[in-house]
């Protein structure tokens, strides 16, 4: 199963870096930090599509996407073409990202930063807030009800946004109990690595008004941003067209859709 994989091998790569990097010294650094910026805000529902632009080298379904040599300036160009928010892909192993890659985005941009891995600890959480991360992915399906509780309140309590992302009613149903103020949801299934285009339009209904709804994967032309848009996303995130065409001229064809 890919997504667990992902998940212990993300895991696995943060208990090895905790051995150079204690939790307390993450800790104190994450504490250190200024105040997470607002990402509920900066994401609010408006007359507009928004769109989280993503830093995306490559995914286990796609393969090697594009070399990103300086990730700060691709978020830089991010934030000139319009994009309301920032996705770093920081999972080493078959995304090509970095801690490295988010620091130097948030050390660059003044939009809310998210810190897209397979979290499963809170060690993982407390790099995420000393690199500079707003936002913080939790992926329904990758961990354990409790953990998933655990790691909202403890996300929310170092004043960064949950984004709680799902691909099944049920998943849905696990994010709207925890009162999730953005909700996901990922037409990619990353158990078997499958795309549902129509997943969200499917699902989008039971989302309640009080959270902004997020469609993610596989837009790659501005009618896909109208499909999402015309079905009821406030936002979408987008990776893949934007590493690969111009990042600026893409995101303004995608804002016009
Ligand atoms: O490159 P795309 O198809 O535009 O997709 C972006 C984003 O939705 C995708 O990277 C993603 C969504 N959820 C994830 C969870 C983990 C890793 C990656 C993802």
């Amino acid at each position: 199963m890919v997504l667990a994989d992902l998940t212990a091998g993300a895991v696995a790569d943060a208990e090895r870096r905790a051995l150079s990097r204690p939790l307390a010294d993450v800790e104190r650094q994450a504490l250190a930090r200024p105040a997470a910026k607002d990402a509920l805000a900066a994401l609010a529902p408006a007359d507009r599509v928004k769109i989280i632009a993503e830093v995306k080298r490559a995914s286990p379904s796609r393969g090697a996407l594009a070399e990103i040599p300086d990730p700060a300036l691709q978020a830089s160009l991010y934030e000139i073409g319009g994009a309301s928010a920032i996705s770093v892909l920081t999972e080493e192993r078959r995304f090509g990202g970095s801690l490295a890659d988010l620091e130097a985005v948030t050390a660059r941009v003044s939009l809310p930063v998210l810190r897209k891995d397979f979290i499963a600890t809170r060690y993982q959480v407390l790099e995420a807030r000393a690199a500079g991360a707003d936002l913080v992915l939790l992926i329904v399906a990758g961990i354990e009800p409790a953990v998933l509780r655990d790691l909202f309140g403890f996300i929310t309590e170092l004043g960064m946004t949950p984004l709680v992302e799902t691909h099944s009613a049920d998943e849905l149903e696990a994010a709207i109990d925890l009162g999730a103020p953005l909700i996901g949801v990922n037409a990619r299934d990353l158990k078997t690595l499958e795309l549902d285009r129509d997943l969200f339009g499917r699902l989008v209904e039971r989302i309640p008004d009080t959270a902004i709804k997020i469609a993610e994967s596989a837009v790659l032309t501005p009618a896909d941003v109208t499909h999402y848009r015309s079905a009821g996303a406030d936002v979408v995130l987008i990776g893949e067209a934007l590493v690969t065409g111009d990042p600026v001229a893409t995101l303004k064809s995608f804002l016009e859709a």
